[in-house]
């Protein structure tokens, strides 16, 4: 089921996605990289093949730029929502939501700190607690032994105090996780996006592109489902709402649709091609093997893409996600994450394994099935919010 875009929200700042300032704003994207001779004979004209819809909706809908989001997607080019007062307001609701949705996996952590010693028994309680949160063993020996340190270090006497130290140490270890996706560098940008099936892809994507057409981008999709009717119309809808072009077609060889919209991604200078690909699982191997092949028949249509991988991961899989980021930086090189459902997830420890074990940048977080429920990844309000 699609989530409703609100379409009043407070805003600091709103762009119809179709207004002059949109136009303007994604003006000054850097020149694509390629070598002139390269592109020339890349830049091969749309197929015939390859139906683009026009956006079909009036051109009515706008939507507050959540300034904090903005910056992280748009890190340069594109003209951003000023910091305000009501995006600084907005950012406290989130940490709320992050909180309480994090409730499940915080609470046996806090519950570690309400006796009144700092003992052994307390460092086993909180090992189980971390465990149970799916840190994974190596994040959880790393992280006890790091928080000892810290504790003989700063002297601390009260769990209280250890608690303290604790976020410090997990907002530390994610700290290098904290990583914005950069999009002008190149142009078009293009965004491979992938993941397990259900992980919340086709909703993810259709948040990031309302946010970047929001910023002034011109953003085309790609329906490289190919075979799952409503995996298209589902993102058909999003590229509605947005006044968005896709390619789409049904049936056809995922590979050659993507191909298909990055020619059609440069010919028409659009700032991001977003590919949305089929949901698998690691273990199918012919379909992780399909994955491979988009990505090296995306490099065929511009020697530089894709130039983000982005795996969208379900929080609520804990140690199944690590094993996730394993299997699809294999067969398509991972350049991001983006963790969804960790609202009500007892298993949001997750994190600190992939810190620990496979760091791979998360880009955005999702508490929830609503547009503004998709969040840049700030390693200290999530610390904050696991440890409560
Ligand atoms: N609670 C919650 N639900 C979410 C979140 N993100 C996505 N969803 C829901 O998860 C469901 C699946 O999302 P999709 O975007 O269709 O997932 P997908 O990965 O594209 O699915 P396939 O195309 O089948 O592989 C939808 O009902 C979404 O609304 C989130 O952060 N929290």
């Amino acid at each position: 089921m699609l989530p409703d875009v609100p379409l009043s929200a407070p805003a600091s700042v709103q762009v119809p996605a179709s207004s002059p300032q949109a136009t303007e704003a994604a003006a000054p994207f850097a020149p694509m990289t390629t070598a002139p001779a390269e592109a020339a004979a890349l830049a091969a004209p749309k197929p015939e093949s390859a139906p683009v819809q026009a956006p079909t909706a009036p051109a009515t809908e706008s939507v507050a730029v959540p300034a904090d989001l903005a910056p992280a997607i748009a890190e340069k080019d594109l003209e951003l929502a000023p910091p305000s007062a009501t995006a600084a307001a907005a950012r406290v609701g989130w940490m709320d939501r992050l909180k309480s949705g994090l409730k499940r996996t915080g609470g046996s952590i806090t519950t570690v700190f309400t006796g009144t010693q700092i003992d052994e028994a307390l460092y086993e309680d909180l090992e189980a607690a971390l465990l149970m949160a799916d840190s994974g063993v190596a994040a959880t020996d790393y992280l006890l032994q790091d928080l000892k340190r810290r504790v003989k270090e700063t002297r601390a006497t009260q769990p209280a105090q250890v608690k303290a130290l604790l976020q410090d140490a997990i907002a530390d270890l994610l700290a290098p996780l904290e990583r914005p996706l950069v999009v002008g560098v190149y142009h078009p940008t293009v965004i491979m996006v992938a993941g397990v099936n259900g992980a919340g892809k086709t909703t993810s994507i259709g948040k990031l592109t309302k946010h970047l057409a929001d910023a002034g981008a011109t953003v085309l999709l790609a329906a490289a489902d190919t075979f799952r009717a409503a995996a298209r119309e589902q993102l058909a809808v999003w590229a509605n709402r947005n006044q968005v072009e896709i390619i789409s077609q049904q049936g056809a060889d995922p590979s050659a649709v993507s191909f298909d919209a990055v020619a059609a991604g440069r010919a028409r200078d659009m700032d991001v091609v977003l590919v949305d690909t089929a949901g698998r699982l690691p273990t199918q191997k012919h379909l992780m093997e399909e994955l491979t092949k988009i990505r090296r028949v995306v490099t065929k249509a511009d020697v530089t893409a894709p130039h983000e991988v982005i795996l969208v991961i379900d929080g609520n899989t804990g140690q199944n996600g690590l094993a996730q980021v394993k299997a699809f930086d294999d067969s398509a090189k991972l350049t991001g994450l983006v963790v969804t459902k960790l609202d009500g997830t007892a298993k949001g420890g997750v994190l600190c394994a992939i810190a620990r074990e496979k760091p791979v940048p998360v880009y955005f977080i999702g508490v929830g099935e609503q547009l503004e429920d998709l969040q840049t990844f700030n390693a200290r309000e999530f610390a904050q919010a696991l440890v409560g």
